[in-house]
């Protein structure tokens, strides 16, 4: 009996260890070149990281295949295969040319979860009959309903700077401008007061660090599972969000819409959008409008905040590019009657420049992926990848490459002097019909920021943050660490 049973087990470990070597085959059999994997994480070497720190490692990736002069190579994520695009051209084939072959992200989803299935999950036609509906509330005119409300909130962040200023505090920038997104996004997407400012500790603020910051080993499990065995977790229905950060969100939804519809409350913002979509005959289930307004909320707040703390970092370093910005915000606000228009925020030419060099510099989301919906031959080359395949765009690595961007470390805005030129290799916001739907909200959100603070403070380094700043490896959108502090001066 007992050689019986080392037999069997002897046999499963054959197949197990023949099957891994045959998955790991995969790039070998197709002749790319690519990294020796090693199982069960492939070419992740870090096993239970809190946000899959997949941006650093696409930027290894980048680097490794750079420094072997290669335009593309395989890696392996767990068992399965990913293709790391080096050649702007290749990564414009996917996005834009043949989009219809990469249609999806392959972004882990459960219809047995609802939180889980929002636009930057979904696949295929559910996908594009959520990009159709939603369009329509991320229209210029749209922004522009909500910008107020955006001026609003920035208002509440003045007194915290102020009382930094007076008694000469070394400012966490990334903590106090999180906080003004959070109520600006609070505030423009559900019509809620967060009220971050008077209350370091508000319910949304306490969420959004809970989303980014807080994970049990529970969470970290379940997040393995998502991430290395995604089919089996689908199955059983494994969320890769938080459970309190769930419930938490779905009763703030599902309340706020029951008290609107029962009152026949209309309020300025995004919620009241999907409502009066909902209202108009477009087939809206709450489930539906929780996944998707959670993804609007965890896409809205950290991104931009990361930006505008990266923007107001490098003009503390650049008093000059200080002093110039200062001098084309106070001259708009003067020329509009001592006032900030939407459309004078968005024109502002060398703000654009200085938040776009951000963008390249420090871009929130470091690395996005496609996955190949059907067999798909590369054109003019000797490659054909399997539907399911994912293809992984380096973003970080693009942007900070020398090839395309001269001294890439370097912030330097006149590299957006000329508005119309579109650059090689530059995808903060993604791009093609996939792209960011929420751009023009986080320039607004930006843009707002940086030009309210340029007009009443200076901004200048603190010793408190360490140089050169080093990215934190545990985080999904872009983060120093240690955090950023600068000090404000009031003028
Ligand atoms: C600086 C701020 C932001 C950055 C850098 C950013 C970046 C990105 C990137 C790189 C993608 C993937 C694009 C692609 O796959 O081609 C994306 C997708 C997306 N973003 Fe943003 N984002 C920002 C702000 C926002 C905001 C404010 C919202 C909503 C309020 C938002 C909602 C979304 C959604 C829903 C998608 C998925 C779109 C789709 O699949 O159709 N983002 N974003």
């Amino acid at each position: 009996m007992l050689t019986e049973i080392a037999i069997l087990f002897a046999s499963v470990a054959i197949l197990a260890t023949l099957f891994v070597k045959y998955k790991y085959g995969y790039w070998k059999r197709r002749n790319v070149p690519y990294l020796e994997p090693t199982f069960p994480t492939g070419n992740n070497k870090r096993f239970f990281p809190k946000g899959f720190a997949i941006g650093q490692l696409s930027q290894y990736f980048y680097d490794e295949f750079k420094a072997r002069g290669l335009k593309m190579g395989g890696v392996f994520l767990g068992l399965d295969p990913n293709l790391v695009l080096l050649d702007p051209e290749d990564v414009r084939t996917v996005l834009i040319k043949d989009f219809n072959s990469f249609v999806d992200r392959g972004i882990y989803m459960t219809n047995k979860v609802p939180i889980t299935v929002h636009m930057v999950s979904q696949r295929g036609p559910e996908w594009r009959n959520a990009r159709v509906k939603y369009t329509s509330v991320f229209t210029s005119a749209k922004m522009k309903i909500m910008y107020d409300t955006m001026k609003g909130c920035i208002k509440n962040m003045m007194p915290t700077l102020d009382d930094s200023s007076d008694r000469n505090l070394d400012v966490d920038v990334m903590d106090t401008i999180a906080r003004f997104t959070t109520d600006s996004v609070g505030a423009s997407i559900f019509g809620l007061e967060c009220n971050c400012f008077k209350d370091p500790d508000a319910e949304f603020r306490k969420l959004g660090r809970h989303i980014f910051e807080q994970f049990s080993l529970a969470d970290k499990m379940r997040f393995f599972m998502t991430v290395y065995f995604p089919k089996l977790a689908e199955e059983i229905g494994i969320s890769n969000v938080q459970p309190e950060v769930t419930e938490k969100f779905s009763k703030i939804i599902k309340e706020t819409v029951e008290f609107r519809e029962k009152n026949n409350v209309s309020r300025k913002d995004f919620l009241d959008m999907l409502i009066q979509l909902k209202n108009s005959g477009v087939q809206m289930t709450m489930d539906e409008i929780i996944g998707q307004t959670y993804i609007f909320f965890i896409a809205g707040f950290e991104t931009s905040a990361t930006t505008t703390t990266m923007t107001l970092f490098e003009l503390a370093e650049n008093q000059e590019a200080q002093d110039r910005l200062r001098e084309e915000v106070m001259s708009t606000f003067e020329k509009n009657n001592n006032d900030f228009p939407y459309e004078s925020i968005m024109e502002m030419k060398y703000l654009g420049q200085a938040v776009d060099e951000t963008l390249r510099k420090w871009p929130p989301v470091q690395t996005f992926p496609r996955t190949c919906v059907q067999d798909y031959k590369f054109p003019g080359k000797n490659l054909t990848i399997e539907k399911g395949t994912k293809v992984i765009i380096p973003v970080l690595g693009l942007h900070r490459d020398p090839d395309y961007y001269p001294d890439p470390e370097k912030w330097n805005p006149d590299r957006f002097e000329d508005r119309n030129k579109k650059l090689p290799a530059y995808y903060p916001f993604g791009d093609g019909p996939r792209n960011c739907i929420g751009s023009r909200f986080a320039l607004m959100q930006i843009k707002l920021a940086l030009a309210t603070i340029l007009m009443s403070y200076k901004v200048f380094p603190s010793p408190v943050t360490k140089k050169p700043l080093e990215l934190d490896p545990d985080t999904f959108v872009i983060t120093v660490k240690p955090r950023v502090h600068l000090k404000f001066k009031k003028i």
